[in-house]
């Protein structure tokens, strides 16, 4: 008798935002992704763990209409199955993934729901550092986001999915922000497909640290989109952007699992930097 089906994954992280990686080539390994297969893969007591999955499937296969921009295609899946346009931890791992199993080299073009990204490597091993450029940010006004008792004026920053960026004094659990178990509520006609928030502090100049609420997969430890969509908040706020510089412009954001650097260009491109990491390999029957 025929014993259950094993299928190899990899599992990755950017700062500790963590992905289940399935290569599935010609998209006929895991058919449709099912959600409830993915909630099963990102289950952290019942499964792998992961805020999603990466499935690397070749564009041809998945997304003809993109095939002339790059071969691999980047599905990407939040940890409650939903399915994402973008993720900019995510696309990091997933360029690690595709040059270290020699699929691909530097700089490396990928496919996405949100269109072309390119990602670049920096050094070697594990302090190798990766640049996706994630393209053209858009401001698209301001908007509110609740919690319990507490509201925040937030902006709207699409970067290929949707984010809302509100400043706040304090980021600690216990204070006004807590524990971010629950999705803070937001203006459903200014997010009709929901959306992430993220809670952003100043720390200093070109400097910021922020928490964040991912739809599809709760509070992450960190979020590339996120980072991106913050950055240009802060420095719109700040009147510091490259429209008004004359410079690219770069800053720091802290997030609970590391450091994120973001460059918003002249020619109005996010470029996302940090590291992508593979931790361990195996088979699942998941
Ligand atoms: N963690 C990701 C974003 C993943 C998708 C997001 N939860 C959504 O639904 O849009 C990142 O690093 O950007």
């Amino acid at each position: 008798m025929a014993g259950p089906t094993s299928y190899p994954f990899l599992k990755g992280h950017g700062t500790e935002n963590d992905f289940v990686v399935l290569l599935d080539p010609d998209g006929t390994v895991h058919g449709d992704l099912a959600p409830e297969r993915v909630r099963a893969l990102c289950d952290r007591r019942a499964g792998i763990g992961a805020d999603g999955v990466l499935r690397v499937v070749r564009t041809i296969a998945y997304a003809p209409e993109q095939a002339g921009e790059a071969e691999w295609f980047m599905d990407y899946r939040n940890a409650d199955g939903s399915v994402s346009e973008m993720c900019g931890n995510g696309v990091r791992v997933f360029a690690r993934f595709l040059l270290e199993a020699g699929l691909a080299t530097s700089p490396v073009p990928i496919a996405t729901r949100a269109g072309l990204k390119t990602v670049t490597v920096d050094g070697t091993g594990p302090m190798a550092v990766f640049t996706a450029d994630m393209g053209q940010p858009k401001v698209l006004g301001a908007s509110q986001v609740t919690i319990e008792h507490h509201f925040w004026q937030a902006t709207h920053v699409d970067m290929g999915n949707p984010h809302a960026v509100a400043f706040v004094d304090d980021l600690d659990p216990h204070g006004p922000v807590g524990p971010l178990v629950d999705p803070p509520v937001h203006d459903e006609d200014e997010y009709p497909d929901g959306v992430n928030v993220e809670f952003v502090v100043t720390r200093g100049e070109r400097h910021v640290a922020m928490r964040v609420h991912e739809r599809g997969s709760g509070e992450t430890r960190s979020c590339g989109t996120g980072a991106c969509a913050a950055m240009v908040a802060a420095a719109e706020a700040a009147a510091d952007t490259p429209a008004i510089t004359g410079q690219d412009v770069t800053y720091r954001v802290d997030v609970p699992g590391g450091v994120l650097a973001v460059t918003w260009t002249t020619d109005d491109r996010v470029l996302l930097t940090g590291p992508a990491v593979l931790v361990a390999e195996g088979e699942t029957q998941l």
